[in-house]
């Protein structure tokens, strides 16, 4: 038995479900099967059924009308929610084997940074139920036109990697709304960056005084060395099939298929 989950992950309006949707519909053109679990409580209607949906075990508005909260303690509220019942997430999973599964996941990003909930939901799904993860974290190009606002969503997006320990994919979406305003040059030097150079430049953009938080900064992202990018552009079907091909290396799940492939024909002789 072997599952894939790719959890996809990302500031609020990132475009996570966009990304979720246009995978689900790359999917199906090329002949594979993948299915949706929402895990936002808060989540609108989708263009595609959601296999698995949260919203079945708790919503984010019941919470706020019943217990008084706003929207991020409630989200919290139903993240421990659902850690309390994880047997509820087996039994909605459970029939799910040898399948490809997408998690798009809110965009408070607390959950991915600084709350120890999506990590436990992680070990859950690695350990319980078998699955191989990936991590998607989807981070607007916009960001990429202010180099401080560059870092800070590289910091964030390191802050997942950590915390999550899983193979990771950074992704920089909505790369068609700054095509006519980032030349192709520049934007490579963003998806593949030098955070020194960055560095830099963010230090003439800056107040002298945060040379040095800039350049710790800097250092930081270098030291860590694993920050780099993917495009997207949700409505390109060749961006959405390398990111695609990525996620399938990283959960090997190729290899997975293959070794199916000799039990099948044992069992097919054995018949
Ligand atoms: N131009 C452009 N717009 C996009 C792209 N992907 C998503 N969007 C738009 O960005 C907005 C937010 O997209 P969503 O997919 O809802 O983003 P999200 O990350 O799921 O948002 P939350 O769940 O609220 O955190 C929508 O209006 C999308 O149509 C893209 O590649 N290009
Ligand atoms: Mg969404």
């Amino acid at each position: 038995m072997s599952r894939v989950g790719v959890l996809v992950m990302g500031p609020a309006g990132a475009g996570k479900s966009t990304f979720c949707n246009e995978i689900i519909s790359h999917m199906q053109t090329i002949g594979r099967r993948a299915h949706i679990v929402n895990l936002d409580p808060a989540a609108e209607p989708n263009k595609y059924e959601f296999t698995v949906d949260i919203r079945d075990l708790i919503s984010l508005d019941d919470v706020m009308d019943e217990l008084d909260l706003g929207p991020n303690g409630a989200l919290i509220y139903c993240f421990e929610y659902l850690m309390k019942n994880l047997d509820w997430l087996d039994e909605e999973i459970g029939d799910y084997n040898d399948e490809y599964l997408i998690f798009d996941c809110p965009g408070q990003i607390e959950l991915y940074t600084h709350i120890p909930v999506l990590p436990n939901i992680v070990r859950h799904l690695q350990n319980q139920l078998n699955f191989n993860l990936c991590a998607t974290y989807l981070m607007e190009a916009s960001f990429i036109v202010d180099n401080s606002k560059y870092f800070s969503g590289a910091l964030c997006a390191m802050s997942a990697m950590i915390l999550l320990e899983l193979p990771h994919i950074n992704v920089l979406s909505k790369i068609d709304m700054i095509k006519d305003s980032v030349n192709r040059k520049k934007l490579k030097r963003f998806l593949n960056p030098d955070p020194l150079l960055l560095a830099d430049e963010t230090n003439e953009e800056t107040n002298p005084r945060f040379k040095y938080l800039n350049q710790c900064i800097a250092n930081l992202v270098d030291d860590f060395g694993m920050v780099q990018f993917l495009p997207l552009e949700a409505k390109n079907p060749d961006s959405i099939s390398t990111i695609l091909s990525y996620v399938d290396d990283v959960t090997q799940w190729a290899e997975a298929q293959e070794q199916k492939e000799p039990n099948d024909q044992i069992e097919i002789e054995d018949m």
